[in-house]
């Protein structure tokens, strides 16, 4: 469920250890009470905070219970005009075969006119 959307630039306000929010997968928490709990210590929260720490997160490999412990601290989500632009697979996938025909067909047009001049 998601609870009110909240502007990035209101998450770079709480960018201290005594005030610290952090973005994951576009969800925003506040970490300021779990900083002395967390297993990776304070200092990885504070390397990230009031910014996009989802690379990072992802990159430490973190378990499914680390995943039911953040529920506590989410405030809500990222407001949507300040999420990235996320091309997934597939999107990736039909503009390299839209590229590769057009490609193809630029190719076959170039060489018949190639072998037509002779
Ligand atoms: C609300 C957010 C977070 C929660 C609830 C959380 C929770 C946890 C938990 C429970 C662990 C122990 C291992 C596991 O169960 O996966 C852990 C480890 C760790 N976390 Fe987080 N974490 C959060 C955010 C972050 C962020 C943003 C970073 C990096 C910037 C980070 C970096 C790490 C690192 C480096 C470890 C240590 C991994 C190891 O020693 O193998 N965590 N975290």
């Amino acid at each position: 469920m998601s609870k009110k959307e909240i502007s990035l630039a209101t998450v770079k306000e709480h960018n201290k250890p005594e005030d610290l929010w952090v973005i994951i997968e576009d969800k925003v928490y506040d970490v300021t009470k779990f900083q002395n709990e967390h297993p990776g210590g304070e200092d990885s929260l504070i390397e990230v905070a009031g910014r996009d720490g989802t690379r990072e997160f992802l990159m430490a490999g973190h378990s499914s219970e680390a995943r039911e412990i953040m529920v506590k601290y989410y405030l809500g989500d990222l407001a949507a005009s300040d999420r990235k632009k996320k091309c997934p697979v597939s999107c990736k996938g039909i503009g390299l075969t839209i590229g590769a025909v057009v490609l193809g067909i630029t190719l076959v047009y170039v060489l018949k006119r190639g072998l037509n001049k002779n």
